[in-house]
């Protein structure tokens, strides 16, 4: 069942539309990840979404509520985590912590939450002085503080380090597998890879794709790459003809196919079937990166 439905979105700034009949369904219990090139609209569109901006155009309904006009339940159900948040200074993380912990009928038990980001050595520590990486992880604790059915992410991992951000990557997989539904900005392929269910890459303010991350891949016109140097002379028109492959060169003696994820069984099963070794083998796969790439415009 789709806890989130945006349709139709539209969003003009100055007259110009940054965001131009984006629709989109997440389902309850899905990592729902939202990709795409500087000033795309991501943003804008999440922000409608979490009720902090109004749309000119379209519905966008959470829990079947619309975020611009049932702000009481939307609150109640909806963790936010914002791109550029600030809190007051002096305002150490145990406070911060408490204070939020207050706003909610049922919230989760922030010590808890603390531990698992990291933050339990740093109670005392005033807002100001926090390091850009742990008030990114103390903005990720506030939105989870709720205990939301549903929570908001912009660009989560942004100023960590890598073992901070698979730490968060680790907290979000358990996040997800407690059924709360999480709605991602990033510009890390390799999270949206690893976390995302399905992903929308958002381009010019549309949709441009939406698919799980290996149905992206699969689109991408990189594929699977193979080379190898053979063992012997070979027709390479016989590999031309094999139904998964799309390309076949050769350079400095060795061979280049490009093809699907069938391709590399089907060109060594050939090669078996004449007898020739495949030296040096190599086989490639496209990644999100490869993907991403194909599918947004030069600007990305
Ligand atoms: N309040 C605003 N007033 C005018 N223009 C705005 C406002 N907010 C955003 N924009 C513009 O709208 C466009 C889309 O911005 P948005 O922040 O939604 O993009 P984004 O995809 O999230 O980008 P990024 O990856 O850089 O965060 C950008 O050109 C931005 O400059």
């Amino acid at each position: 069942m789709a806890i989130i439905e945006v349709s139709g979105l539209r969003k003009a700034y100055g007259g110009r539309a940054v965001v131009d009949g984006v629709s989109f369904a997440v389902e309850e219990g899905e990592v729902f990840g939202i990709l795409g090139p500087n000033g795309a609209g991501k943003t804008t569109t999440v922000e409608c979404v979490e009720g902090l901006r109004r749309p000119d155009a379209g519905t966008v309904r959470v829990a079947g509520y619309d975020p611009a006009a049932d702000r009481g339940p939307l609150t109640r159900l909806l963790g936010a985590q914002l791109q550029e948040s600030e809190l007051q200074p002096k305002i150490t993380v145990r406070e911060a912590l408490e204070l939020y912990a207050a706003c909610y009928p049922e919230p989760a038990d922030w010590r808890a939450l603390a531990e698992r980001l990291g933050l339990t050595d740093h109670l005392g520590t005033r807002f100001a002085k926090l390091s850009g990486g742990r008030k990114q992880r103390l903005f990720i604790a506030l939105a989870l503080i709720g205990n939301p059915r549903v929570v908001v992410l912009d660009e989560l991992t942004t100023g960590l380090d890598p073992r901070a951000r698979r730490d968060t990557w680790r907290l979000i997989e358990d996040v997800r597998d407690s059924g709360v539904t999480v709605l991602l900005v990033t510009h890390f392929m390799e999270e949206a890879q690893r976390l995302c269910d399905r992903i929308a890459l958002i381009d010019g303010g549309r949709v441009t794709a939406l698919d799980t991350p290996a149905g992206l891949i699969g689109r991408s016109a990189g594929g699977t790459e193979i080379s190898f140097s053979p063992s012997a002379p070979l027709d390479t028109r016989l590999l031309a003809d094999l139904p998964s492959v799309a390309s076949v060169a050769e350079r400095d003696g060795r061979i280049l196919v490009r093809g699907t994820d069938e391709t590399a069984g089907a060109v060594l099963a050939l090669l078996a079937g004449r007898g020739v070794t495949a030296l040096r083998l190599r086989v490639t796969e496209a990644t999100l990166d490869d993907a991403y790439l194909d599918l947004t415009g030069p600007d990305a």
